[in-house]
């Protein structure tokens, strides 16, 4: 479970997360919506200790991420917003396996992570090459691998469908759907809810560092008014669609 208990941030002066609460299950697939600025970034960088809260804790399966973020880096597994900031290797099969690497599992296992990490991304056979040669597109389906490929118990996705077409889109959402099916919770910050709600246990929206809704999707779309999220049209009420 990731728990965040009345967490509170601020970047220099300015509040971002104010006293706010939510746990995710293993197993949970959360979406997390909300306007530009309202906190969701800076509250995804909390699940493994890139930013330390003012007040409050972040847990993850019960331990503070801030007493051991070994183990909060481990189990959850992050997908940036601009993939670039986490390449750490020059070709793709050399960086989704670093994480693997590091875990010390056996060669066999490594090659069969990466290799079916690059398959749930649409990415399967393109080991050998250069990230640096790769479309935005294809770079962010690499980053999404890399956290695949940890096998981690948490997914923490930050708008992992920036520059992704429909078929590795989709290829995406199939796997995370079936991750969470076998356990994995999943937590997804998108301004794209298309799909997404069909797959989600929980939609949670966020307002100026706090959570305003959270409730099953069916339920909390119709409580998104006036928070600038977009509902996609068959979730719409049928009086609102053009
Ligand atoms: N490094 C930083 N320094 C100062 N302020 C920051 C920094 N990062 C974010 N902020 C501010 O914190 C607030 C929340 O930003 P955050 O990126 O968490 O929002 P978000 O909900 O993820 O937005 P978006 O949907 O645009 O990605 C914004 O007002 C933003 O300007």
């Amino acid at each position: 479970m990731i728990e965040f208990r009345d967490v509170s941030y601020a970047f220099e002066d300015v509040p971002v997360l104010e006293e706010l609460s939510l746990s995710v299950e293993s197993g949970e697939f959360v979406v997390l919506a909300g306007a530009n600025g309202s906190g969701k970034t800076t509250l995804l960088r909390h699940c493994n200790g890139l930013l330390e809260p003012d007040s409050g804790t972040v847990l993850v399966d019960g331990t503070p991420v801030a007493d051991d973020l070994v183990a909060a880096r481990s189990r959850v597994g992050m997908v940036f917003q601009h993939p670039r900031d986490q390449f750490v290797a020059a070709t793709v099969g050399a960086d989704v396996a670093f994480g693997p690497e590091n875990l010390g599992l056996e060669r066999s296992e490594i090659d069969r992570r990466v290799e079916a990490a690059l398959a749930a991304v649409n990415m399967a056979g393109r080991e050998d090459e250069q990230i640096d040669a790769l479309s935005g597109g294809e770079q962010a389906r690499v980053a999404i691998a890399g956290a695949l490929a940890m096998d981690p118990d948490h997914l923490v996705l930050d708008e992992p469908f920036t520059g992704l077409d429909d078929p590795a889109r989709r290829s995406v959402l199939e796997r995370l759907e079936s991750l969470s099916a076998e356990g994995t919770g999943v937590v997804l910050a998108t301004h794209d809810l298309r799909d997404v709600l069909a797959l989600a246990d929980r939609l949670v929206a966020m307002r100026d560092g706090r959570v305003v809704v959270d409730d099953a999707p069916e339920r909390a779309i119709a409580e998104l008014e006036g928070l600038e999220v977009r509902v996609p049209e068959a979730f719409r009420p049928e009086a609102d669609r053009c």
